[in-house]
């Protein structure tokens, strides 16, 4: 039986968006840190980062990928639904998906965005990003953003293989002692509290991840490894508290105790954005060579089957909702299922209302 997708007649593919080559790289910048206080000294040195690597941020080859996987996925599951694809940041913008998407005749998409958690920029500064690309093209579809998906069980599952794969990579006298180092991207410590309806919803929603990605492990190889949560990308300016420990200081802590093998786990991030091939393969790479630990990252979820199927789990779960019939929504581990409209407040702009798609406010 074909799946209903009614009243939707297209799924929008959401992200940052990135450079493609160095001339792109300081507009690009500038587009991300518009307004956003980000001292100087900081972008120069997230410049270098980019022409590190020839002015091309792997994100944008990434969601090509991801929009010819979920095709492909569709099309074997009798789904007859164009996949768009815009961002926030650089071509393809938001406001010029939505013009294609009218001219083409939709008039209603779920809108699927490659931040898996709750916070101001994977949530709200979204759904303003949506409200504001509406708002400039007339006659834009109606949006619907699909929920946040840290725990849906196709994430989870891509991340506990990734996991295993990534532990069976290191030396085999190392495996059982080796630590499962969870990596997510830094935000102000403000922002975690702003998160979600009732506050701290970042943090929470990873420990949650963490929590079950180590007992699938166990329950695989028998071993219930030593785990911590750290961060990468931090910025701003340095009188901001951030969520710490950074993922580097916590090898440096390692190092002096323990010693163990470590396995960074990117759960932060879906694919290898810039903040993975950087601050985890350049930078904590090093670190880790440096202080003479074994280390081993696991993949990002990337267009793993399981993990592009949960995409056209969302958009059949949400589909029915708005039809006005029960669903069941897959979840695992001590959080349940996110909501698909978020609550008045939810992720506040620490810079006052903007108008937001999705929400109560
Ligand atoms: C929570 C979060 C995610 C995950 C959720 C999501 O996926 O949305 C994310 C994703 C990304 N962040 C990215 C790049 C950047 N983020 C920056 C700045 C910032 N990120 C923040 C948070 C997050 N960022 C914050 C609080 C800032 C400070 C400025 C502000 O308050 O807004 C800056 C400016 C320089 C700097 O400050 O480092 C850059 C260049 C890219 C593209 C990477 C590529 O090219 O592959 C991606 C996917
Ligand atoms: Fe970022």
């Amino acid at each position: 039986m074909q799946p209903d997708v009614t009243p939707y007649d297209a799924l929008l593919l959401v992200s940052f968006g990135g450079p493609e080559k160095p001339e792109d790289v300081v507009p690009f910048l500038e587009n991300v840190t518009r307004g956003r206080g980000i001292p100087r000294e900081r972008l120069v040195e997230v410049g270098e980062h980019y022409f590190g690597f020839g002015g091309k941020s792997p994100i944008n080859d990434q969601n090509r990928a991801l929009l010819a996987a979920i095709r492909e996925d569709f099309s074997s599951n009798g789904i007859d639904l164009p996949v768009y694809w815009g961002n926030r940041n650089w071509d393809p913008y938001l406001a010029d998906t939505l013009a294609e998407m009218k001219r083409d005749g939709i008039k209603r998409a779920a809108c699927f965005v490659t931040s898996a958690y709750s916070s101001y920029s994977g949530c709200r500064q979204y759904r303003e990003n949506l409200a504001e690309a509406s708002a400039a093209v007339e006659g834009a579809p109606v949006l619907d953003r699909l929920r946040h998906y840290f725990n849906h069980p196709g994430f989870i599952t891509a991340m506990v293989d990734a996991s295993l794969s990534a532990i069976a990579e290191l030396p085999h006298e190392a495996r059982d002692d080796a630590h499962l180092i969870f990596v997510t991207h830094s935000i102000p410590t403000a922002m975690n509290e702003a998160s979600g309806p009732e506050g701290s919803a970042y943090v929470d929603q990873h420990r949650s991840v963490a929590e079950e990605v180590v007992e699938r492990v166990r329950l695989e190889t028998g071993h219930r490894h030593r785990h911590d949560l750290v961060y990468c990308s931090r910025s701003g300016s340095p009188r901001t508290p951030w969520l710490e420990p950074d993922v580097n200081d916590h090898l440096e802590e390692l190092a002096a105790g323990a010693r163990p093998a470590v396995v960074l786990v990117p759960i932060g991030f879906i694919s290898d954005h810039m903040e993975v091939v950087y601050d985890l393969d350049t930078e904590a790479a090093a670190t880790a060579e440096r202080l003479g630990l074994t280390f081993a990252r696991a993949a990002t979820a990337g267009i793993d089957p399981r993990f592009v199927a949960m995409v056209r789990d969302l958009l059949v779960e949400r589909a029915a909702v708005e039809r006005g019939e029960e669903v069941s929504r897959a979840a695992v581990g001590n959080l349940p299922a996110c909501w698909d409209v978020c609550a008045a407040g939810c992720c506040a702009n620490a810079k006052g209302p903007m108008p937001a798609l999705g929400g109560r406010d």
